[in-house]
């Protein structure tokens, strides 16, 4: 285990009425008592002027905090020194750290160590790091959901069910001359069979807890000239993207980040899409079709003066919205396009603009709002829960009950990827509890 003592400041970096150093390690007591000249009640906050170790100059007057082992963040004796912000005196108490032994936290080493001591699985401590980027209200929802160990619990929980199936077969394995309860395989092929269920139905949320982490991507597509650029400066209300009466101004993909409700969306414009001999105008068109095919949502922009055209007709599937742009210059419109239910707006006076915020809103919030259950929140978590589902897959039609546990040894350690806690002490337990076969 660890031994060095470790400090970084807590707050960011500037000038600010005060800022938080933490330490963290054996050293973080003696520490105290070499600045403050004596060690603070546990957990109380307390005023102390602090002094340069070598010198013995005051540098600051400062808040204390101390937080023994192993009730603490990391599980070690932590200190914080609530200084007051800026430069000079994060200097000096940096300084006067390193003079007594301690040495600058790498990135994350505070919470790599709460990890370490068990105070945090791998799950929270993903989840403080992202509660601290949330910038939206959603995100801050599901972070502070996923830190309080919500999604940790029910991986731990699945992972538990596999382990003690798992005890059950290598019993049978192992032991067979043995006493034991009947039907072994018979009563785990069950607990596998609803597990993989479970699984398939955690994984095909939609992606709601990724997108909400990472952002929900909504396309803007339509023929030139449909007024595209228009709206997304109107839903932007900045001058983002360059609008001209010439057909075929945006060339790029050009995007913004929106909070949209609580939600954190990336609205892209898109190039105009029409039949084209200019080679850089296909390339915008096959950078806009590449964008629809990986948004979350489509935002299909018609002229209202205009008939439809194909090519962004080709494209109203389920996930799109259709607008009719420009109906300060049109009468009556349908209220229906392809099928899809039609909103009449005009970037140009914002008529209409709100209504379309608000049917876009709804389709975000029916499709990522946090479910009652938690949800996956990364990439890492799907691939291990797609590596167990695919070994526990393998166990349901293994031929010998050796290989079956085998499979359902490899889907709980990728369970047990996702949270950090995998050892094979728990196999032991359960055999021992369950069976007695010790005698
Ligand atoms: N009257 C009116 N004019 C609009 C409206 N929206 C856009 N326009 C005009 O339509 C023209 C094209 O607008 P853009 O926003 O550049 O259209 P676009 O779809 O981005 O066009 P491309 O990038 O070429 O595909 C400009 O002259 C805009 O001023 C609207 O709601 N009402
Ligand atoms: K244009
Ligand atoms: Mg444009």
């Amino acid at each position: 285990m660890t031994t060095d003592t470790i400090f970084a400041p807590a707050t960011a970096p500037g000038r600010g009425g005060v800022q938080v150093v933490r330490l963290s390690g054996p050293l973080a007591g003696p520490a105290l008592v070499r600045l403050s000249g004596r060690l603070p009640p546990p957990r109380q906050a307390t005023l102390a002027s602090l002094h340069d170790p070598a010198g013995g100059e005051v540098f600051d007057r400062a808040l204390l905090l101390w937080f023994p082992a192993p009730a603490s963040f990391t599980g070690e004796d932590v200190a914080e020194l609530h200084l007051h912000g800026g430069r000079a005196v994060l200097a000096a108490a940096a300084e006067a750290l390193t003079a007594l032994g301690l040495r600058v936290a790498e990135p994350g080493e505070f919470s790599r160590r709460a990890f370490e001591h068990g105070k945090l699985d791998l799950t929270e401590a993903e989840a403080i790091a992202d509660l601290v980027a949330a910038e939206t209200a959603a995100q801050r929802r599901q972070a502070l959901r996923q830190m309080d160990g919500a999604l940790g619990r029910l991986y731990e929980d699945w992972r538990h069910r596999l382990v003690r199936a798992l005890a059950h077969l290598e019993a049978e394995i192992d032991f067979p001359e043995e006493d034991l309860p009947g039907g072994l395989t018979d009563s785990v092929r069950p607990v596998v069979r609803d597990l993989l269920a479970e699984i398939a139905a955690h994984l095909a949320d939609g992606h709601r807890g990724e997108r909400l982490r990472d952002g929900i991507a909504i396309a803007i597509l339509g023929a030139p000239n449909a007024g595209k650029s228009s709206l997304l400066n109107a839903i932007a209300r900045r001058d983002v993207a360059i609008v001209s009466a010439q057909a075929g101004t945006t060339r790029d993909v050009i995007e913004v980040a929106l909070d949209l409700g609580g939600y954190p969306v990336t609205l892209a414009d898109t190039a105009g899409l029409r039949e084209t001999l200019d080679a850089v105008e296909s390339e915008g068109i096959r950078r806009a079709l590449d964008r629809a095919a990986r948004a979350d949502l489509t935002l299909l922009v018609f002229d209202a003066t205009l008939p439809p055209d194909p090519a962004t007709l080709a494209l109203a599937g389920e996930d799109a919205l259709v607008v009719l742009n420009k109906a300060d210059l049109a009468g009556e419109l349908p209220s229906e396009v392809a099928g899809r239910p039609a909103l009449a707006v005009s970037a140009a006076t914002g008529q209409g603009l709100a209504a379309l915020l608000a049917t876009l809103t709804a389709a975000v919030e029916m499709r990522y709002a946090p479910a009652a259950a938690p949800s996956l929140t990364r990439a890492r978590h799907r691939a291990a829960l797609e590596a167990c589902g695919a070994s526990l897959a393998r166990a349901l039609e293994a031929p010998l009950p050796e290989l079956a546990a085998e499979d359902v040894r490899l889907a709980a350690r990728a369970l047990g990827r996702i949270t950090g806690r995998v050892d094979v002490e728990d196999l032991l337990d359960v055999i021992f509890r369950d069976f007695c076969i010790g005698k």
